[in-house]
């Protein structure tokens, strides 16, 4: 399986429009692929918070669409990264889409764990408060958002409902990026699958991203890194080892749900 992570660069010189289109292009140089993903809030900035009100768009939007057209003019699934969403009641949601390789939408995922404690995402956003897979003809994904990586739990969540291939699509700041690798291959390990994460480059509202897109295998050996600019990394991994991962260091069948709280 072919998979392209579009790891763009979200920098303040560029128009939300202008790199809509600049993505769509992106997409397009990927024909071949199996599958092609994008980072967390890409045409507005994950950190643009003064900017998310005015670049709401409703979930059948400007940026839906022309990822909708990008996947089925390329012919590839397509996770299209997240953009702010604005419900039918108001509410704002930081949500990923993804396409089949005929532009239907496939999936739609309200970030569940917001970012910012008191202040930005966590104050300004909705909460999504659903678990969403997709399966592939290849494999299943199962789709997390930034700040999402460091919640072990909703991973787990994720494969008992049958992911084998976990997308994090994020706008991580380069302060962290220790922490960004760590985990990425820790998800992995823990869960015997592939993880596919893609971050922004560039700087924006003066936060610097990561970039450092990476692939993790069911071992937990990383496959491929990008560098910190604007860059697309492009894998090819094999779906099938998830399955034999699992046979032969079957670890994921020794959990041991429902253990009894400490005795006081
Ligand atoms: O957890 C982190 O360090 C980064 C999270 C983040 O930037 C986000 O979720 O937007």
């Amino acid at each position: 399986m072919r998979a392209s992570l579009i790891q763009i660069a979200v920098d303040p010189d560029e128009s939300v429009k202008a790199r809509r289109q600049r993505a769509a292009s992106l997409i397009a140089a990927q024909r071949g692929a199996d599958l092609v993903v994008l980072p967390e809030l890409w045409p507005v900035g994950a950190f643009a918070y003064t900017a998310f009100e005015d670049e709401a768009e409703p979930l059948q939007g400007p940026t839906h669409d022309i990822m909708a057209k990008a996947a089925a003019d390329a012919g590839v699934w397509l996770h299209a990264g997240s953009f702010v969403e604005r419900a039918a009641d108001g509410t704002l949601y930081n949500t990923s889409l993804v396409f089949t390789p005929e532009g239907e939408r496939a999936a739609a995922y309200r970030k569940i764990h917001r970012f910012g404690f008191d202040k930005g995402e966590a104050v300004m956003m909705g909460a999504g408060d659903e678990l969403v897979t997709v399966a592939l003809p290849q494999t299943t994904l199962g789709l997390a958002t930034c700040y999402d990586l460091r919640f072990p739990e909703m991973f787990r969540g994720l494969v008992d409902a049958g992911a084998e291939t976990l997308i994090v699509s994020a706008g991580w700041p380069e302060r962290r990026r220790a922490h960004w690798t760590l985990l990425a291959q820790a998800r992995a390990v823990e869960n015997q699958s592939y993880v596919l994460a893609v971050a922004t480059a560039g700087t924006h509202a003066g936060v610097e991203q990561s970039g450092h897109s990476i692939v993790v295998d069911p071992w937990g050996e990383v496959l491929a890194q990008a560098g910190a600019g604007e860059e697309v990394l492009a894998v090819e991994f094999d779906p099938a080892r998830v399955a034999t991962t699992r046979e032969q260091f079957p670890a994921l069948k020794d959990r041991r749900l429902g253990l009894a709280p400490p005795r006081l």
